[in-house]
């Protein structure tokens, strides 16, 4: 079983029509068969696993939901192994007439009953109702049957374990949509790699904790992923690390064009974010620089983006406002020929002031940071049920990486290139925690790292810090700002006295 926290090769998610063309290239190689008994292997694994952790395999009782299609399959052959193992399985077959048919076999063979109705009693639930074939919401009679299983009674707990057979029921593969009724999962046992519904939208929060049994399928895997997952390895590897001859200047300065006479907080709290960042130094140029020398006495800071001085990146928009002074900095912004992260009222200011088409012919790199009031402004329709599709077209549009702020973070770049931050906390829908990001992520550019990767990491970590912070207790986004210096890489400076 390779955990999602462990295993890099297979962070990527692919969509269904790429599974499957996968899956039939590999099962082209193979006895029939081999691909489900992989699957089902895995999956009885870490069903006795659980088991095993919560009473023991002896007189523990499994149910299964079984669909009609394969998905159903791979629960009854895992329900066949447990079996074997002395435990008591159960199969509710949705539909008893359409049911895999081996799979109903090799349970049958295996000591495993078929019921028609849920159990008093049941430690643990598999849910093979449907899982690549899944279309629209989940019907009446499948979620009644989960519903029933979920309220049965368990040896241990208070409800029985709830273990998804590849994907949660419910859930839309390709998107995370969860149009209707679905079956929140403990833990969701995804065969040969993961579908973008297990790490983004609503199908993100119904997976549970996320393992992916290898069924051999990598090398078949021969289109691009649709996404891939940030990794704490991944953020690590494209820190900066400065060597040991350096200066503030060779680090990076970063430029912030944020705040206002109105907002003075968001100017500070963008500085507090990008104090966090790699970057050398922070020049401040706004209205906004009284609050933000009072509580970054390490700031240059100037009244407007002409005066600043040389940066490396400019961040631009955290409570800048809309009006012709905001206007005239996001222009000067955008006239420099350094990276720029474009956060909140800057992109308001891209529609209404229209200066968006200045994007496009801009050299070098933006990052815009949407959340979704902001993406129906820049794209004319709100992101929708598929964040992924929302954010690669933004990207491909405007000619930048997009952020997708959200509960799962999207990052998309002009070339369909796509991460999705799986940090993402509650606790950081606080108003403020925006602005932290925004000065994260111009520190990361200042310090030259690749706008993708830059938005990818800041993302990460903002989650990281969110989940830091609610640890200690209730959020604001100054605890987001103190708790980012924690989580962010080391710089890993030898230790002079030993080395
Ligand atoms: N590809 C691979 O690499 C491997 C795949 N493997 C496994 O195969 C699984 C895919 O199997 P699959 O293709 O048979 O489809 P599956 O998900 O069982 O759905 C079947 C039927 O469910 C129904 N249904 C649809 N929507 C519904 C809803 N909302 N609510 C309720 N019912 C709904 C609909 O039937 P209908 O009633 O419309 O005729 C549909 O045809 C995959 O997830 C994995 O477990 C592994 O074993 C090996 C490697
Ligand atoms: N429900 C949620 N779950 C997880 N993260 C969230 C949620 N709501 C918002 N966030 C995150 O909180 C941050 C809020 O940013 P933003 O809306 O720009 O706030 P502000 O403008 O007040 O600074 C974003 O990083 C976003 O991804």
């Amino acid at each position: 079983m390779l955990s999602l926290a462990v295993m890099d090769s297979l962070r990527a998610a692919y969509r269904v029509a790429d599974v499957r063309a996968a899956e039939a290239g590999l099962a082209a190689t193979v006895p029939g068969g081999t691909l489900m008994a992989r699957a089902a292997a895995g999956l009885a694994r870490r069903c006795g696993t659980l088991l095993g952790e919560s009473g023991g395999r002896y007189g523990a009782r499994v149910l299964l939901l079984v669909g009609v299609g394969d998905n159903g399959g791979d629960a009854l052959l895992a329900g066949a192994r447990l079996a074997r193992q002395g435990v008591a399985v159960g199969a509710l077959p949705l539909d008893p007439a359409r049911t895999h048919a081996a799979g109903l076999a090799a349970l049958r063979a295996a000591g495993g009953r078929v019921v028609d109705a849920v159990p008093d009693r049941v430690d643990l639930v598999v849910d093979g109702i449907v899982g690549l074939g899944s279309a629209g919401g989940l019907r009446p009679a499948a979620a009644a049957a989960a519903a029933a299983a979920r309220a049965a009674r368990p040896r241990a707990g208070t409800r029985p374990v709830v273990v998804a057979a590849d994907l949660p029921s419910g859930v839309a593969p390709d998107t995370g949509d969860v149009p209707g009724a679905a079956v929140p999962a403990d833990v969701t046992v995804a065969f040969g790699c993961l579908k973008p519904g297990l790490v983004v939208g609503a199908g993100a929060r119904c997976a549970g904790r996320v393992e992916v049994v290898d069924i051999g399928l990598g090398p078949w895997l021969r289109a691009g992923p649709a996404l891939r997952v940030a990794t704490e390895a991944d953020v690590a590897r494209w820190w900066p690390r400065p060597g040991r001859v350096t200066d503030k200047y060779r680090r990076g300065v970063v430029g912030l064009a944020t705040g206002s006479a109105g907002y003075p907080g968001a100017a500070v709290l963008s500085a507090a974010g990008a104090s966090a960042g790699p970057a050398g130094m922070l020049r401040y140029a706004g209205p906004a620089r009284a609050a933000v020398l009072a509580a970054h006495p390490q700031v240059v800071a100037t009244g407007a983006v002409a005066e600043a001085g040389r940066v490396q990146a400019w961040v631009c928009g955290c409570g800048l406002g809309t009006d012709a002074a905001a206007a005239a900095t996001l222009r000067a912004v955008l006239a420099a020929p350094v990276p720029a992260v474009l956060d909140a009222d800057a992109l308001t200011l891209l529609v209404d002031g229209g200066m968006a088409d200045l994007l496009r012919d801009r050299a070098a790199g933006v990052v815009l940071t949407p959340h979704d009031g902001e993406f129906r402004r820049l794209a004319g329709a709100d992101p929708g049920a598929d964040r992924v599709d929302a954010a690669q077209r933004l990207a491909a549009w405007t000619r930048c990486v997009v952020l997708l702020k959200g509960d799962r973070t999207v990052v998309a770049d002009p070339a369909g290139e796509t991460w999705v931050s799986p940090t993402g906390t509650a606790a950081l829908a606080s108003a403020g925690t925006g602005d932290v990001l925004a000065g994260l992520l111009g520190a990361l550019l200042a310090a030259r790292v690749p706008p993708l990767r830059a938005a990818v990491a800041a993302a990460y970590l903002h989650g990281r810090a969110g989940r830091a912070a609610a640890a200690a207790g209730a959020v604001t986004a100054p605890d987001v700002a103190a708790a980012l210096r924690r989580v962010v890489p080391r710089t890993g400076e030898p230790d002079p006295v030993r080395d």
